[in-house]
């Protein structure tokens, strides 16, 4: 499939330069829908074979097994280097490992490179969003940082399949460069001020699908998915609007679009491993058997907190940190969410 370059008003711009820091499977997908856009891109990866496989094979087996990588993609494991004299540098390490990450390139990017996470969690510890550890971790302003968030499993990308996304930045000209950098025939960026709706969105889908994978582990049908889905979506907005994001953000490709794609999919880690622990495995038995970042099973516990903080209820939420951390028989989950004193349903 070939990918459009350029979008028609631009037809003169010159060809971005990106790096991905992280060759898992998103950031390996991202930096071959970069290429596929017109940029020149460099994986960042800590581990020596995967590196020399991408820059060598055009192939990442360990994380995208059949998949071949455009040749404008290559790889390194010197993050500096990956770094030097690009435009967009997208961050996709798992979000408790971002801060760690980062700090060492403070003096290593260009005074005008746009930062993006891709990353869906929230840090333990700070209860800080994503972007927010980005501009911190950077020390640069977050006018040069954008979220890219969306219904975005890997793998269907990876293959080229057609998917929107989001891309959210408090600065319009940062998401339009973002934009400009990943947009092809088979990705679609939709660019949205609201940087704190987005990113809450993905951190929050994914406790909801660890919610809805437990339920299908117990052999329960699809009036309960429709149920946690729905009622997740009620509880991400409530959280997201007592932070000042906006209503319009919910129902969108970042809100209801990736909470159907995550807790839909069985390619979906967190729903994956919800699955596991209906079944009757133990944490790290899931975390295992699961294998990759399961953003839902630290960010619960930070998303929880940052609930708490603001006084808005959670109760999935509470239901997946109490089954995944403090011993609550997988068995009481369902009870513990029915048996919850009446609301009306807009309440
Ligand atoms: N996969 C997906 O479909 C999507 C994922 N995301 C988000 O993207 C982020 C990354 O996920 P994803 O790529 O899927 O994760 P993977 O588990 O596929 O890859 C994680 C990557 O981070 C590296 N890594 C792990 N620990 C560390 C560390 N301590 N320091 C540096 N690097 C480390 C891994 O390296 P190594 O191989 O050496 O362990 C690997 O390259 C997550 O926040 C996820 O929620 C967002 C949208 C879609
Ligand atoms: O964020 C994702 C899809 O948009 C990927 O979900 P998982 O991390 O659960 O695989």
């Amino acid at each position: 499939m070939t990918a459009d370059l350029l979008p028609p008003d631009e037809p003169e711009a010159p060809r971005l330069r990106a790096a991905v820091l992280g060759a898992g499977s998103w950031g390996t997908t991202f930096a071959a829908v970069m290429a596929d856009a017109g940029c020149d891109v460099t994986v960042w990866g800590r581990d020596d074979t995967t590196v020399r496989q991408i820059a060598d094979d055009h192939r990442n087996e360990a994380y995208l097994p059949g998949i071949e990588l455009p040749a404008r993609v290559t790889a390194t494991t010197d993050a500096r280097a990956a770094v030097r004299g690009a435009d967009v540098v997208a961050v996709a390490v798992p979000s408790q490992r971002a801060r760690a990450v980062l700090e060492p390139l403070r003096d290593a990017l260009g005074p005008r490179t746009v930062v993006v996470s891709l990353m869906k969690g929230v840090e333990l510890s700070t209860d800080r969003r994503m972007s927010e550890v980005v501009a911190e971790a950077l020390a640069i302003d977050p006018a040069r940082v954008a979220v890219v968030s969306g219904p975005n499993l890997a793998r269907e990308i990876a293959q080229r399949q057609p998917t929107a996304t989001v891309i959210a930045s408090t600065s319009d000209e940062t998401a339009r460069l973002v934009a400009r950098a990943c947009a092809s025939s088979y990705f679609r960026p939709y660019t949205n001020p609201d940087v704190v709706g987005v990113e809450l969105c993905g951190a929050v889908k994914n406790v909801i699908a660890l919610a809805v994978g437990i339920s299908q582990g117990r052999g329960l049908g699809y009036n309960t998915m429709a149920t946690v889905i729905t009622r997740g979506l009620v509880e991400i907005t409530r959280l997201g609007l007592a932070l000042g994001a906006d209503a319009d953000t919910f129902p969108g490709l970042a809100g209801m679009g990736d909470l159907m794609a995550t807790c839909a999919s069985p390619d979906s880690r967190n729903h994956t491993l919800g699955g596991h622990i209906g079944r009757g495995m133990t944490l790290d038995e899931a975390v295992a058997a699961t294998g990759g970042t399961a953003e839902g099973v630290k960010s619960c516990r930070s998303v929880l907190e940052l609930a708490q903080s603001l006084g808005v209820d959670m109760p999935i939420t509470h239901a997946v940190v109490r089954v995944l951390h403090e011993g609550l028989p997988v068995e009481q989950l369902a009870p513990l969410l029915l048996a919850r004193p009446h609301k009306a349903e807009g309440a």
